[in-house]
């Protein structure tokens, strides 16, 4: 007989059938709190036991009930980036994390060119967006772009991406940026160099591109980069209802519904701020009708070439001119994609610039280069402190280009991104995809992955980019800070021409420092947002050689 035979003790019950109690027989012989005491800790150990079994098999520690949600709510206390990224390298580039039973936190999480290229060009259709994402955007986003899948996407598709080729679009988006810049951005500048007061070089570049994508989407300046940086109530409502809507994917679904309905917490700031987003669009829609339609033959040949007037010029598959909703939906979605990107990629551009300043007097080497090639002087026409950059020799600036493409592999706007799965598949690297499952592709990680750009990832080295001297641009399944497949930022060209513009126009004038301990950490947000802003201080290169 065995040691547990041995050790078993029969008991008498009450009816009289004997039960053998095993090696738990001493139990019936200690107080009920011990007893219960003890299974409580046998119960423990064994949970503790089993999660920890998992951690080593899933990556984290997975526990019943909540599954991992605890190491997520830990990491949120960090850098949340950096967590992502280090278990998708523990994991060797994709991760599953198993959210709490009955929530919809279970997704596979990404950082694999191969997988990249599949969801995002080879089996486009079996990931859109998803119902999910339509359903929590869409009191913001409605029917646009950003939000909508097949046909309702490919229609705004076709004719944006039409828009955004064609000669009058280009002139306008060139024409709005200098004077932006010239008659808003560098007189603020030059206020805060003269004053040497410190300013938030984050929120001027946010204002800027923010006037500057609604003039492109609606033909209208907001001005929210003026002198004093006022409160716009558009800017501001656009802001919050953002915000309140991003709010929305971090609150469970029935939760924020039933909030909706009361009207209550941040439902109750959401239909508030999308009341006055909403009244400034339909005003603006509504004069633009009317200008139109008081319009001849000739102010038509000069007429504006922003994306409202050519979508109200257009008409539906079915002949009609499109509704009043549907011409929102057009322009929130493209302020909303072009609002914030470029900015925030400028700030983490110039933040690096400070830690780098060999980059620094490389791309003022290569403007004194081009200037010199105009027939001007290294600081100009004569020192001539309105020099304005040509489209041309914007484009001729390809070491900026690289210095920009590298802060955004290491920062890029969209740090992270998602799609759904609507059949069962499997990803180039095996992972095994249920229909419904959410994918998140982690673009931050992406940009310091040893495997994809070597040693250095982690290094801030334009010359990454360079072949012979000339830029060279990377798979979008491997620098993904753009998107990739038939969904790629439809902007980015735009996007890379407004950054090196702006970026020239500053740097040619000044040497932009970053304040000394100046805390710069990211924001967990849809746009990698530097928390605190960058507060910088202007030395003006007035009469002195662009580079030393
Ligand atoms: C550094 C600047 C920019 C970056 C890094 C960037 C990045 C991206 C990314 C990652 C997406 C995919 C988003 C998604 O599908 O969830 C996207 C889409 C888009 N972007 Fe950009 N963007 C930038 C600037 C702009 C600008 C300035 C505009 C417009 C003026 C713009 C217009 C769009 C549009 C319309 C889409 C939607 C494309 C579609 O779904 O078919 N972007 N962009």
């Amino acid at each position: 007989m065995n040691s547990v035979n041995q050790t078993s003790t029969a008991l008498t019950l009450s009816d009289g059938r004997s039960a053998s109690t095993g090696n738990l027989g001493f139990l019936w012989l200690l107080p009920v709190e011990i007893q219960v005491l003890e299974l409580l800790l046998a119960i423990s150990i064994f949970v503790t036991m089993h999660a920890l079994r998992r951690r080593k098999r899933e990556g984290l520690t997975v526990w019943p009930v909540v599954g991992m949600l605890p190491s997520l709510i830990f990491a949120l206390r960090h850098d949340m980036y950096e967590w992502i990224t280090s278990l998708i390298e523990r994991r060797g580039g994709t991760f599953i994390f198993r959210g709490p039973w009955f929530t919809n936190l279970q997704c596979v999480v990404t950082a694999d060119p191969r997988n990249l290229e599949h969801l995002l060009k080879t089996k486009f259709s079996n990931f859109p967006k998803g119902g999910y994402f339509r359903g929590t955007v869409r009191d913001l986003l409605g029917d646009g772009i950003f939000s909508a899948d097949d046909e309702v996407w490919r229609r705004q598709r076709k004719i944006a991406s039409l828009e955004f080729h064609s000669a009058e679009f280009r002139h306008m988006t060139v024409q709005s940026l200098y004077e932006l810049v010239h008659s808003r951005l560098l007189p603020v500048l030059e206020s805060a160099h003269h004053d040497r007061k410190p300013i938030d070089l984050q929120d001027v570049l946010l204002r800027l591109t923010f006037d500057n994508v609604c003039m492109i989407a609606f033909g209208i300046d907001p001005g929210c980069l003026r002198p004093g940086l006022p409160e716009i109530p558009f800017a501001r409502a656009f802001e919050d209802a953002t915000e309140a809507t991003i709010n929305r994917f971090i609150t469970p679904t029935a939760i924020w519904k039933a909030l909706r309905y009361l009207d209550l917490g941040n439902e109750r700031r959401l239909k508030r701020s999308l009341k006055r987003v909403d009244e400034f669009a339909y005003e603006v829609i509504r004069t633009r009708k009317k200008e139109l339609s008081l319009e001849s033959g000739d102010d038509k040949k000069a007429a504006r070439s922003d994306l409202l007037t050519v979508f109200m010029r257009l008409k539906d598959d079915d002949g009609t001119a499109f509704s009043d909703g549907f011409l929102r939906d057009v322009c929130v979605n493209f302020i909303l994609a072009g609002r914030d990107t470029s900015s925030v990629a400028l700030a983490w551009f110039f933040w690096l610039l400070n830690r780098h300043t060999e980059v620094e007097d490389r791309i003022l080497g290569e403007i004194t280069k081009i200037l010199e090639e105009r027939g001007c002087n290294s600081e100009g026409e004569s020192g001539d402190k309105d020099l304005v950059f040509k489209p041309e020799e914007v484009k001729r600036m390809e070491y900026l280009q690289a210095a920009l493409s590298e802060a955004l592999r290491l920062y890029p706007s969209v740090p992270v991104d998602h799609k759904e799965v609507v059949e069962d598949d499997v990803f180039p690297d095996g992972t095994v995809l249920k229909k419904g499952t959410k994918v998140i592709y982690a673009m931050y990680s992406m940009g310091r992955m040893e495997s994809i750009w070597g040693k250095d990832c982690r290094d801030y080295k334009p010359e990454r980019w360079l072949r012979d001297g000339r830029f060279m641009s990377e798979s979008a399944y491997k620098f993904t800070a753009f998107n990739g497949g038939p969904r790629l930022c439809l902007g980015k060209d735009f996007a890379y021409y407004q950054m090196k513009f702006v970026a020239a126009s500053i740097l040619y004038r000044y040497h932009v420092k970053v304040v000394k301990s100046h805390p710069v950490v990211p924001k967990l947000a849809l746009t990698i947002y530097m928390k605190y802003g960058l507060k910088v201080t202007f030395s003006g290169r007035n009469g002195a050689k662009l580079v030393k």
